[in-house]
């Protein structure tokens, strides 16, 4: 357990997915030479019972918190301190609600290894001073100076810690790099592409948790799937929309490939924010309030994603032009009632085309 011939591996974060990844990589580091047996995850520590996670995850090989049910390999230890965790990995993969990111990566300035590289799979944006956003894996690239791929897809954590069978995207520019990670990452039951366009990989990752939003919005109004499917459409077309404008150069095969169609139906389907977004519209109660009596600790991306980004549009004047993720914003904090959500996006630019295409995004988004 203590062998230290191969790559280390350090997971950043253990909650629902965190706990599924490290299920996953304590496995798969076993049978591979070049990465060494021991796996650290970094776990924010709680009381549970009068008996710290730590020491139940390490005891018990159960994350009985966040993933209760399923056992973690015996070469996963749990541990309380993140520059203790991280300080010998030469991988770390991030897998935190994003609101942590920056507080964890102040903490790893200058704490670990300079030839180090990370995997981020968090979804979510920051907020940039002057208007704009940062994606996740710039900023833990900017802070740490170390480079930093991504991997997200349609992958609900309870699902794939059940092992049933689903795919995910590894961004990554680098082709070495690429399959080493999908080495840590790849089962018989996960199955990985990687592909180049880095950041529309994770830019597609922390939309479709505002059209989650969305989606619940229609299931707690009772309006049905043919209007869900139409919120799917008009969210992808915005995420498609927001990567032309904001990230040009990215490519439209992406929004194929699992980090995008396939994330966005399973997310509108089964995913927290879904199910918070019902319970807002018929319970009435804030998202807070939901959040903290649904989900057990485990975190919304979907309505902070929304802040993030209205916060750039709304500085860029452009919150006319996403009419799914501003009203969702809206909804979220109170200023447009969940009923008001049709009325505001039946008018949507999509409807405005001659042929219902984006003719901007099948410019520069190039098959
Ligand atoms: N759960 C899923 O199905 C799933 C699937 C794919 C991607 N993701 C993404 O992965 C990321 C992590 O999600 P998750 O499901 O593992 O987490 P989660 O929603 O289960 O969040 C709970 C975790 O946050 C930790 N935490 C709470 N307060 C903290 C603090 N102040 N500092 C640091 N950590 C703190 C908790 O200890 C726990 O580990 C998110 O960006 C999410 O969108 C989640
Ligand atoms: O449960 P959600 O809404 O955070 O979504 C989980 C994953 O991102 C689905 O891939």
């Amino acid at each position: 357990m203590s062998s230290t011939k191969g790559k280390q591996v350090c997971i950043v974060g253990s909650g629902n997915w965190g706990s599924v990844i490290a299920k996953i990589v304590g496995h798969n580091v076993q049978k591979l030479d070049k990465f060494d047996n021991r796996v650290t995850m970094y776990v924010y520590e709680e009381i549970i019972n009068g008996k710290k996670l730590t020491e139940i995850i390490n005891e018990q090989h159960e994350n009985v918190k966040y993933l209760p049910g399923h056992k973690l390999p015996p070469n996963v230890e749990a541990i309380a301190d993140v520059v203790e965790a991280a300080k010998d990995a030469d991988i770390l993969v991030f897998v935190l609600p994003h609101q942590f990111i920056k507080g964890i990566c102040s903490t790893l300035l200058g704490k670990i290894k300079p030839t180090a590289i990370a995997l981020s799979l968090i979804k979510g944006f920051d907020r940039l001073e002057g208007g704009g956003i940062e994606l996740i894996s710039h900023i833990i690239n900017r802070h740490l100076k170390i480079p930093c791929h991504v991997l997200m897809g349609a992958n609900l954590a309870n699902e794939v810690a059940n092992e049933q069978f689903c795919e995910t995207t590894i961004g990554c520019r680098d082709r070495k790099i690429g399959s080493m990670l999908r080495d840590i990452i790849q089962t018989e039951y996960f199955r990985v592409v990687v592909v180049d366009d880095e950041d529309t990989v994770e830019i597609c990752g922390a939309l479709k948790n505002i059209v989650a939003c969305g989606a619940g919005f229609v299931d707690g109004l009772g309006l049905g799937d043919n209007t869900k499917a139409a919120v799917i459409r008009l969210g992808l077309m915005e995420m498609i929309k927001f990567v032309d404008v904001f990230y040009p150069g990215g490519k439209l095969s992406t929004f194929f490939e699992s980090c995008g169609v396939a994330d966005l139906i399973t997310t509108c389907f089964g995913g927290r924010n879904r199910k918070c977004s019902e319970a807002f519209v018929k319970t009435g109660k804030s998202i807070k309030q939901l959040e903290d009596e649904l989900l057990n600790g485990q975190k919304l991306q979907g309505p902070i994603t929304a802040e993030e980004v209205n916060f750039m549009l709304k500085s860029k004047g452009m919150e006319e032009k996403f009419p799914i993720f501003t009203t969702v914003h809206k909804i979220c904090t109170g200023e447009l009632k969940p009923q008001e959500f049709i009325n505001c996006i039946r008018e949507h630019p999509e409807h405005m085309n001659f042929n219902g295409t984006n003719k901007e995004s099948r410019q520069q988004c190039k098959l």
